[in-house]
């Protein structure tokens, strides 16, 4: 099983900080793992982008997920790829980046996380959990609730991949979703609408680490 950070920061389209100062500030708050997540620039743009947080990335330490675009596989020093199309197929994908990128998959029901599982993602990202403006979306918001039922189920089907719960996670929840058992947290909003970037990703990493 590869490692999975706990922490996991996600960049966004915001007027506030472009994606490179995203990853720039997150790895001076101790990020180990980064997930540039930019839907919205052509390749040639994307690339230029990439290959600065991957010298970011890689003065720190730090892993480098991008959010689909998985064609740009071995074009740039990415370390793994989350794949937001619930359809995918993990398996193809697999064989077409190897096995040492890390391949991440969104749930939002036991069923896509079995799928998941057994199509050899290397970790879950499971919600939402909150509502979000990151990804406003009609899926129904799964809650603590909903945490607290999935991951017994999980367990119960020996399946023990890192789960990672998503969607507008506050630093007030992070307690409670790890007592339900998830393996950790990806986080945007919470950080970077944050008064104070440096000291709220560090606080979020306190929380998860316990
Ligand atoms: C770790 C992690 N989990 C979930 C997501 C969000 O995935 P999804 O909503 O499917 O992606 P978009 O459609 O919003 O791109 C994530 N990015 N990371
Ligand atoms: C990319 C993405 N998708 C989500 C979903 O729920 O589908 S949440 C998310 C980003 C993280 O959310 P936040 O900014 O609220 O922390
Ligand atoms: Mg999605």
């Amino acid at each position: 099983m590869k490692y999975i950070e706990k922490l996991q920061y996600i960049t966004h389209d915001i007027p506030q900080f472009t994606h490179i100062e995203q990853a720039q500030l997150a790895c001076e708050a101790g990020a180990k793992w980064i997930q540039y997540r930019c839907l919205s620039k052509p390749d040639e743009e994307l690339l230029t982008d990439i290959h600065t947080v991957a010298e970011i990335c890689d003065d720190w330490g730090t892993t480098l997920i991008v959010t689909d675009h998985i064609h740009l596989n071995g074009k740039a020093d990415i370390q793994g790829f989350h794949i937001e199309n619930m359809d995918a197929d993990f398996v193809a994908l697999r064989k077409l980046v190897g096995n040492d990128i890390t391949l991440g998959g969104s749930a939002h029901t036991i069923e896509n996380m079995i799928r998941l599982a057994k199509e050899g993602a290397d970790y879950i990202g499971l919600g939402p959990f909150a509502s979000t403006n990151t990804k406003p979306n009609d899926l129904p918001l799964l809650g603590i609730e909903g945490y607290s039922t999935i991951m017994p189920q999980l367990e119960s089907l020996h399946i023990t991949m890192p789960i990672l719960a998503v969607g507008g996670i506050k630093i007030y929840d992070v307690e409670t979703l790890m007592r339900a058992g998830i393996y950790g947290v990806a986080i945007s909003e919470a950080i970077h609408s944050a008064d104070d970037f440096i000291e709220a990703y560090q606080d979020f990493y306190d929380a998860v680490k316990g």
